[in-house]
């Protein structure tokens, strides 16, 4: 049965109204068979007769006039995409059908992200920043970048949604970095917003730590307090009883993989995260995954290992933040060791290395945290338990950074409480920051304040546009 043209777009905006992907499907097999095998442009053909749904048959035909093929979804389908992308990344899908010269990906935010006619155009539809070039110093053009990605600060131009959009190119993007966000929503997981593939680079869309990394704050202002430790520990904990309930094993639980918001901690960069099966106990590792410095001992020796690899590595980022230097390299200088695998597999636990100034209590945390044996370890729920991560009545109970900190800055601070973002310098530099350089935090510090007080305020609208 042939439909009129205006008949079949306003039934397809109906059903992408009330989103759901098999009922698109399924309108399309109905409305374009004929079309597809007349225009008998061999790939989407050969893919359509072998009874195949992808991505992209859906991009050429519901875009049938240059318009875009990015499209909004479920998590479900921005994995079916992610998935179709890493088989392409790793040549184990042989004729996958990636428009490498059209921008394809899923939106799951519908709300905050307004595509135009399939299209979500870096400049036109979202705008990407340096972090720094916003909040610091217009001279200065740092990203914070990893291993494989870049990630910038995007902003959505019509509803003006704040992002952090990280960028990898194809080859090396794994499946992990984005699968793990897209099925594990939880609040202290950095939320993810969808991808889009353009020009051989994956753009990761999540919520933006616009606070900085950890360890951007131990670099910018050395050791934390103790209340600081203790409220970025929560979080961090809070996340991986989540996760590990799901058997998802992070592996790089590290200062620069945990993001400050205004309200919160999350955890970013779950490329090397695994998820257990089931009924397993034990990850039998192919690869030794991790950063050297905050590894178990279990994890060096590559024996197997269990969700307590995390806890172990969160233990040795807690004393990081306790002295501003990453375990082992203030004994042991990075200049004459060239790696910590032999040293940690010998002298684990560093417990040598909690600072003396460090509480009865949080001591005995981190001695749980950071038990050799990873049976006698404490599980993420059992530390979360623990009263020295509990506040009592007696004590504070911190809802945010800016309220873990001391009585005295209340008042000052309290001038800024009405801005939503606790935004600070987003340099990126070194594992272990100098103990050395202040002995308190950023927010501590008057001049580091004033500076606070430049950087929370809204971002130069000529930026912006
Ligand atoms: N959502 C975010 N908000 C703010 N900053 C972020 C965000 N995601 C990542 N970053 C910053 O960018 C840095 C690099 O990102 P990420 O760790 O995801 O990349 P990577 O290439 O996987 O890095 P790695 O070398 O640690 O494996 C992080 O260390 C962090 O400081």
């Amino acid at each position: 049965m042939e439909f009129p043209d205006e008949h079949k777009n306003a039934v397809i905006n109906l059903v992408l109204n009330h989103w759901d992907m098999s009922g698109v499907l399924e309108l399309l097999d109905n409305f374009y068979p004929a079309e597809e095998e007349e225009a008998g442009s061999s790939e989407e053909t050969e893919n359509s007769s072998a009874g195949t749904h992808t991505l992209d048959m859906f991009v050429q035909a519901t875009c049938p006039s240059g318009q875009g093929g990015v499209q909004y979804g479920s998590a479900t389908d921005l994995l079916a995409f992610i998935k179709r992308i890493s088989g392409t990344a790793h040549g184990t899908q042989a004729n996958s059908n990636i428009h490498l010269n059209q921008d394809t990906g899923v939106l799951l935010s519908k709300h905050d992200m307004i595509l135009q006619n399939g299209h979500y155009r870096i400049d036109s539809e979202v705008s990407l920043f340096p972090w720094k070039r916003i909040y610091r110093n217009a001279d200065s053009a740092h990203i914070p970048k990893g291993a494989f990605g870049r990630v910038h600060l995007a902003l959505d131009c019509v509803t003006r949604k704040r992002m952090a959009c990280k960028l990898i190119p194809l080859e090396h993007f794994r499946y992990s970095d984005v699968e793990i966000q897209a099925r594990f929503g939880h609040e202290n997981v950095a939320e993810l917003f969808g991808a889009i593939l353009r020009e051989g680079t994956l753009y990761v869309f999540m919520e933006a730590g616009e606070g900085g990394s950890v360890l951007e704050k131990l670099d910018s202002c050395g050791p934390m307090r103790e209340a600081e430790v203790i409220w970025v520990s929560r979080q961090v904990l809070q996340a991986l009883e989540y996760l590990h309930s799901k058997g998802v094993i992070h592996h790089d639980i590290k200062p620069s993989n945990i993001v400050l918001t205004s309200a919160k901690a999350v955890l970013v960069d779950f490329g090397l995260s695994v998820q257990m099966s089931e009924d397993s106990q034990v990850y039998n590792p192919k690869d030794l995954r991790g950063t050297e410095m905050y590894m178990s001992p279990e994890l060096v020796l590559c024996g197997g290992h269990n969700t307590k690899t995390d806890i172990y590595s969160l233990g040795s980022t807690m004393i990081h933040m306790l002295t501003g230097s990453a375990p082992w390299v203030r004994r042991f200088p990075r200049t004459a060791y060239p790696s910590y695998l032999y040293i940690i597999h010998k002298l684990a636990p560093p417990l040598e290395e909690i600072p003396e100034s460090c509480s009865t209590p949080l001591r005995s945390v981190l001695h749980s945290a950071l038990h050799r044996n990873p049976a006698r370890r404490g599980s993420a729920s059992a530390l979360l338990q623990h009263h020295a991560l509990n506040p009592t009545t007696n004590q504070t109970r911190y809802t945010s950074l800016d309220s873990a900190l001391g009585e005295g800055t209340r008042p000052f601070l309290s001038q800024f409480s009405n801005t939503s973002d606790t935004t600070q310098d987003s340099s990126l530099s070194s594992e272990d920051s100098s103990p050395g350089k202040k002995g308190g935090s950023l927010y501590l510090d008057l001049g580091a304040l004033a500076g606070y007080y430049h950087l929370v305020r809204p971002p130069p609208s000529a930026e912006y546009n």
